[in-house]
C-alpha cells in the first residue's frame, strides 16, 4: 500500500505496530536526543479501563491516537490536539468463552490502518479474541465489515494484529496449544471477502508452495513435506499458528513471518520433522504462495515457536548489498537470511548460555543438537536453556540504520520439562508438557542488547531483573527505548547502552514505546499493563509454580513489584 508506506514515513505518524514495513521501529527524530531525554515528563495519561496485559502499542494518524486494549478488545480514537477528550470509541460485543481458550492471557497485539482507497473509506483493522476481523471507519467508529477467521470451538483465538499491504490485510491464527492448524489469510480491505488463505501444515496445495519453492535452497526441502514429515493425519491437529508479526517489502511484494510450534508439545506423539511448523516464510503477497521457507527446529521438543519479530535490512554481505531479514527466533538462536531467496547467511546464539543446540550448519542449515537438553517420555529433563518462553518472545525489536544495530529486549530463562501423554479434544489444551523455568546463568530474567545482524557480534547488552517482553524502539538521537515488565519505560544510549532516563508506570510493560511529532513537538508513548505469558501468575494468582504452563514460577518475584492496570502514558521535554 503505497499512500500506507508514505505515511509511515512521516514522522508525524506511527500508522503500523511495526513502525514501516521492514519493521525496523527506528525513527529519524532527534529532537529527544541522548543529552536531553533525562528531561521527558508526563504530558498527557489515558486510563483504558481494561486490566490483563496490553501487548503492542497505540497508532498516531493524521492527529489522532488510536488506542486498543485485550479483551474485550475496546478502540478509543483520541485527538491530539485535545487529549482529554474521546473522538469515538468502538466496543465490540463478542463471546466471552474465548477467554478459555486464549493460551497466554487474552492480549491483542495491536491495530492496523489503511489510508482511504478508490472503494472504501480510511479504515481501522482490529482483530477480536473470539476470531472475528473487523473493519472499522477510521474517522467516526463504525462497523464496517465483520468476518469470522477463527473458531474458538476448535481452541483458536486471534491476538495478532492486522497487517495492511496493498488492497489486503493479512491475519494469522492463534491456538497451537489447543492442537489448531495455523494458517494466515488476506482479506479485501473493501469488503472482507478472503484474497488467499494459507496453511502451515497438510498438502502443498493448501500451504500453497510455488513452483519454485526453494529453488536456491532444495535442500531446506521442497513438494509433499507438509504431509510426509507427520504421522498418518497428526497434521491436521499440528500447529504451526503465527501469531507475531509480519514484514513486507515492497520492491519485491514479499510478505515475511514465522510459524509456530507443532501441536502437542510432547514430541514423542508427532514423529518427523512436522514441517511446515517453525518456518520463516517468504511468500508473494499478491497470490500468497511461498518462495522459500526455511524449518528452524525440525521437529520442536521444546515449544519453541517461530513467529517472531522479522527485521529487515540492507546490509553488505560478501562484498554486496544485500536484503535481509533478521529473525531472533524463541529457540535463541538469531537467523539472517537473504530476503530474496532465503538463503540462510548467518545464525548464533544470542549468548552462549544457548545449550539445546551447539551451531547451526549454515550448509545444510539445520542445528546441531546436544542430546543432554532433548526432551522424552520418562525423563525429566534439566536446565534447558531458553527455557518455552524463548530467549525471545513477542517484542517488536528496532534496527537503526546509520549504526547497522539491532535492538533487542529478550529473555534470560531457563527450564526444566517433563511430557505425559494425553488425548486430543476439540477446543482443550493440547500441550502434554510439566514445566519449571527460572531464571538462567546469569542470576537475571531479562537482558537488553545491541547486535550486529550479519557478524553476530554484541556491541553491548546489559541486563534486566525481568524479561523484557515488549520489545524495543530506537531513534537517531542515540537513544533506544523500551519497558520492562516491573513497570519502567527506559531510554539507553544506543551506542553504549547507557541508562540515560527512567521512568515507573503504574503497571508493567508487555508492549512497545512508539514516538511521533505533533505541532512540532516530539513525543514518546507506550501502553501499561501487565500481563501475557510471564503475568499470567499475577492475573490468575496461582500458587502452583508449574501452572501458567510454567510461568508462574519463572515469574514469582514480580507481584512484589507491580500489579495489574491498563492504559497509555505519554511523554515529551
Ligand atoms: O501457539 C499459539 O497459537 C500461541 C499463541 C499465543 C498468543 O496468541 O498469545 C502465544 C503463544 N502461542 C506462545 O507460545 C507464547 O509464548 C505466547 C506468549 C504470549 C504473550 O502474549 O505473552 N502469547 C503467546
Amino acid at each position: 500500500n503505497k499512500e500506507l508506506e508514505q505515511l509511515s514515513k512521516q514522522n508525524t505518524n506511527w500508522v503500523m505496530q511495526t513502525k514501516d514495513y521492514g519493521s525496523t521501529h527506528f525513527s529519524e527524530m532527534i529532537d529527544i536526543n541522548a543529552n536531553n531525554v533525562k528531561n521527558l515528563k508526563v504530558a498527557w495519561s489515558f486510563s483504558t479501563g481494561v486490566l490483563n496485559g496490553h501487548e503492542g502499542g497505540p497508532l498516531v494518524v493524521d492527529g489522532i491516537m488510536y488506542v486498543h486494549t485485550p479483551y474485550p478488545n475496546n478502540v478509543f480514537a483520541i485527538s491530539l490536539d485535545e487529549p482529554d477528550k474521546i473522538l469515538w470509541q468502538f466496543k465490540p460485543k463478542q463471546n466471552p468463552a474465548a477467554r478459555a481458550v486464549a493460551c497466554c492471557d487474552v492480549v491483542n497485539r495491536g491495530l492496523a490502518y489503511a489510508p482511504a482507497g478508490k472503494d472504501y473509506p480510511a479504515t481501522i483493522f482490529l482483530n477480536q479474541l473470539d476470531g472475528h476481523v473487523v473493519a472499522i471507519n477510521a474517522k467516526t467508529g463504525e462497523l464496517l465489515w465483520k468476518m469470522e477467521n477463527s473458531d474458538i470451538a476448535m481452541g483458536s483465538t486471534l491476538t495478532v494484529a492486522p497487517f495492511v499491504v496493498k488492497d489486503k490485510v493479512i491475519v494469522g491464527t492463534s491456538g497451537a496449544e489447543l492442537g489448531v492448524r495455523g494458517y494466515a489469510t488476506a482479506y479485501n480491505i473493501k469488503d472482507g471477502k478472503q484474497a488467499w488463505r494459507v496453511y502451515a501444515t497438510g498438502p502443498d496445495e493448501d500451504i500453497k508452495l510455488s513452483k519454485d519453492f526453494n529453488s536456491a535452497n532444495p535442500h531446506y526441502g521442497q513438494f509433499g513435506l507438509g504431509l510426509k514429515t507427520w504421522e498418518g493425519d497428526a497434521w491436521k491437529i499440528g500447529g504451526g499458528t503465527n501469531w507475531g508479526w509480519y514484514a513486507y517489502d515492497s520492491d519485491l511484494e514479499m510478505l515475511y513471518y514465522g510459524s509456530g510450534n507443532p501441536a502437542p508439545w510432547n514430541e514423542t506423539m508427532r514423529p518427523g520433522d512436522n514441517k511446515w511448523t517453525m518456518t520463516i516464510w517468504g511468500r508473494d503477497v499478491n497470490t500468497g504462495e511461498a518462495k522459500f521457507g526455511y524449518q528452524k527446529t525440525p521437529h520442536d521438543e521444546w515449544d519453541y515457536a517461530g513467529v517472531n519479530y522479522m527485521g529487515l535490512s540492507e546490509q553488505v554481505v560478501d562484498g554486496k548489498k544485500t536484503k535481509l531479514l533478521t529473525h531472533p527466533d524463541r529457540n535463541g538462536l538469531v537467523y539472517t537470511l537473504n530476503r530474496e531467496n532465503g538463503t540462510l547467511v548467518n545464525a548464533f546464539k544470542i549468548d552462549d548460555t544457548v545449550n539445546w543446540v551447539k551451531k547451526v550448519d549454515l550448509k545444510t542449515g539445520l542445528p546441531i543438537r546436544d542430546p543432554e537438553y532433548s526432551t522424552h517420555m520418562d525423563h525429566q529433563a534439566t536446565g534447558i536453556c531458553p527455557s518455552a518462553m524463548g530467549y525471545h518472545n513477542q517484542g517488536i525489536e528496532s534496527y537503526d540504520p546509520n549504526k547497522q544495530l539491532f535492538f533487542m529486549g529478550t529473555n534470560h530463562i531457563c527450564m526444566d520439562w517433563e511430557p505425559f501423554m494425553l488425548p486430543y479434544r476439540a477446543g482443550q489444551f493440547f500441550v502434554g508438557a510439566t514445566l519449571n523455568m527460572y531464571p538462567g546463568p546469569k542470576g537475571t530474567l531479562g537482558q537488553v542488547k545491541a547486535m550486529n545482524s550479519v557478524t553476530g557480534k554484541m556491541e553491548w547488552e546489559v541486563q534486566e531483573k525481568f524479561a523484557v517482553w515488549g520489545g524495543t524502539t530506537a531513534t537517531a538521537g542515540d537513544l533506544v527505548f523500551y519497558g520492562t515488565l516491573d513497570g519502567y519505560i527506559k531510554a539507553r544510549h544506543s551506542k553504549t547502552g547507557e541508562e540515560l532516563w527512567k521512568f515507573k508506570l503504574p503497571s508493567g510493560v508487555i508492549g512497545h514505546p512508539i514516538t511521533y511529532k505533533h505541532n512540532n513537538k516530539q513525543y514518546v508513548a507506550i501502553y501499561y499493563g501487565v500481563g501475557g505469558w510471564p503475568g499470567v501468575g499475577l492475573v490468575f494468582d496461582l500458587a502452583d509454580p508449574t501452572a501458567g504452563l510454567g510461568a508462574v514460577g519463572a515469574f514469582k518475584e514480580l507481584a512484589h513489584y507491580t500489579q495489574m492496570g491498563g492504559g497509555v502514558m505519554v511523554f515529551s521535554l
